[in-house]
């Protein structure tokens, strides 16, 4: 199966080398064109533009860092759009907004396109290991057309009927991780200031009712205060922005999520924005000093 891949950041790269270690035929292109050398070395072909991948391949796939960035790479100049048309599929990865979504949709639906939204739950390690959770939703023959480069990428896929479902549904998620990991470094900071080992503290977490993959992963190295990014924070801040407006068309109060954006938002102020989301630990562990000087 021959596939283009938009956009080579820490996620793209490592589902892009997934698929060419699995026999897939990939041309690739990202904006920082020299990103793509390293794939190159690992088989692939690049295209100059998107267009040019679209015009080369049946299906392409886009992983791109925000609403932005998705509406660029199809509307603009060399983009996407100009080479669409009937029997071409194209499926955005990106966590973006339902809104967002729909415009990349109906665009390429106008142009006789297929369009699929299949944002992703899990992170830099699941994408190299081909464990990502896949959230899809929009035309359902391109979801099945695309079950063999989901298999390879994914452990489980859904998928969930009218575009805008799959953004939801992945902003949800993010959602409340945003707010777990707040609730992570209060706690860390709760238990350093009240003399109890912050270790300890992880190993009883482990145990119990709220163990949880994500805790297990960013724990220790929080405490050693270290966040190699994985999932970036400026990322995590995006997808609460987003949540939160989602909030707001539904009328649904979410205090918890808004006072972890505050967080991440103030983390992005200080220059944290491309570190880990965990990151946010050292804004949280600054107000608990203020506080208690
Ligand atoms: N990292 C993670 O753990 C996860 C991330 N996601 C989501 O996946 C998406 C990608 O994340 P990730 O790989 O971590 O992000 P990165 O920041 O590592 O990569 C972002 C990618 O988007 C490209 N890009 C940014 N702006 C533009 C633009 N205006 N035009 C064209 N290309 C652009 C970048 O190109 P360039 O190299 O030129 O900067 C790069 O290829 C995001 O939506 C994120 O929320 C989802 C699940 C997990
Ligand atoms: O969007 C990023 C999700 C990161 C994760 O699921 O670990």
């Amino acid at each position: 199966m021959e596939v283009g891949f938009l956009g080579l950041g820490i996620m793209g790269k490592a589902m892009a080398v997934n698929l060419l270690r699995n026999g897939f035929s990939v041309t690739v292109w990202n904006r920082t064109l020299s990103k793509c050398q390293e794939l190159v070395a690992q088989g692939a072909s690049v295209g100059e533009t998107p267009a040019a991948v679209v015009n080369k391949c049946k299906y392409t796939i886009a992983m791109l860092s925000d609403p932005s960035a998705a509406l660029s790479v199809v509307f603009d100049k060399d983009g996407v759009l100009e080479q669409i048309c009937t029997g071409k599929g194209y499926v955005d990865m990106s966590t973006v907004d339902a809104d967002t979504s729909s415009k990349i949709s109906k665009a390429i639906t106008s142009k006789g396109g297929y369009f699929l939204e299949a944002p992703v739950s899990g992170s830099k390690k699941p994408a190299e290991d081909g464990q990502l959770v896949i959230l899809a939703a929009g035309e359902k023959a391109l979801y099945e057309d695309m079950v063999p480069a989901f298999n390879v990428l994914g452990k489980k896929s859904f998928f969930l009927g009218e575009v805008g479902n799959g953004a939801k549904m992945k902003l949800v998620v993010n959602m409340i991780m945003g707010s777990m990991m707040n609730a992570l470094s209060e706690g860390l900071c709760l238990a350093d200031k009240s003399g109890l080992s912050q270790q300890t503290l992880l190993d009883v977490l482990e145990l119990g009712a709220i163990a949880n993959p994500m805790f297990k992963l960013k724990g220790p190295a929080m405490i050693q205060n270290s966040y190699p990014p994985a999932f970036p924070l400026k990322h995590q801040q995006k997808d609460m922005r987003l949540a939160l407006a989602l909030g707001d068309e539904n009328a649904v109060s979410m205090p918890i999520a808004a006072a972890s954006n505050e967080a991440f938002k103030k983390a992005r102020s200080l220059g944290l924005g491309d570190l880990d989301f965990s990151a946010v630990h050292e804004v949280v562990k600054a107000a608990k000093d203020s506080d208690s000087a």
